[in-house]
């Protein structure tokens, strides 16, 4: 595995809830061609084929916790891995979201060059959740579910955050700017890469 991925770029992308990452990703898609997997996308896909599995998993999420860490690690390595022959990089959206991910992330698949930390206000991400829960259909994109998420935020993925600090791969963009903007920062963080 890590040497059929050994030329593929691994970019984190952290940041809370509603901060923009699955928007951002989109947009490094169009521009770079690279392979985007959220992990969150990941779960709902689970969920919606209906397997006794994604049963389990649509509680967890409902309630804005954490599913268990091979689960979501399993699923992104064998995304990875269909991907792999035809990929230059990977966006990794929505992982690690503890420390304890990351660390095992690198030991089953690689290490990361980059973290995009999409940064934006509890306020904006609140905000934009509740907009977005008028039309996504997300069962965790309600009030209640959202204070949790971001709770969980920083209790347990900030310090990833200071965790990869201190490799010096970190990125902090300006996620309060348009999304047209943050982009312009996002695609300058990628472009340092080459
Ligand atoms: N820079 C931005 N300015 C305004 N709204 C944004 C911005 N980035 C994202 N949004 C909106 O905020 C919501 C959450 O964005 P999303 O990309 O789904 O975030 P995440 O994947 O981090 O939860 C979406 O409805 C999106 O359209
Ligand atoms: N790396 C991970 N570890 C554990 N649970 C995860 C996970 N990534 C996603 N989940 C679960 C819990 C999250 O509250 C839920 C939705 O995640 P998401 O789609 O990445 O949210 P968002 O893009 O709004 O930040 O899925
Ligand atoms: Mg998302």
């Amino acid at each position: 595995m890590a040497d059929k991925i050994k030329d593929a770029k691994i970019i984190f992308v952290v940041g809370g809830p509603g901060s923009g990452k699955g928007t951002q990703c989109e947009k490094v898609v169009a521009k770079y061609g690279y392979t985007h997997l959220s992990s969150g996308d990941l779960l709902r896909a689970e969920v919606a084929s209906g397997s006794d599995r994604g049963k389990t998993l649509q509680a967890i999420m409902q309630k804005g916790e954490l599913v268990p860490l091979d689960t979501v690690l399993d699923m992104i390595k064998d995304a990875m891995i269909a991907k792999a022959d035809v990929s230059k990089g990977f966006l990794i959206d929505g992982y690690p979201r503890e420390v304890v991910q990351g660390e095992e992330f690198e030991k089953k698949i690689g290490a990361p060059s980059l973290l995009l930390y999409i940064d934006a206000r509890s306020e904006t991400m609140v905000k934009r959740l509740m907009k977005r829960g008028e039309t996504s259909g997300r069962a965790d994109d309600n009030e209640e579910t959202i204070k949790k998420r971001l709770d969980l935020y920083y209790k347990a993925t900030e310090p990833v955050i200071t965790f990869y600090s201190s490799r010096g791969i970190v990125r902090k963009i300006d996620s309060e700017l348009p999304v047209d903007e943050v982009f312009t920062h996002v695609a300058k963080a990628i472009d340092d890469l080459k």
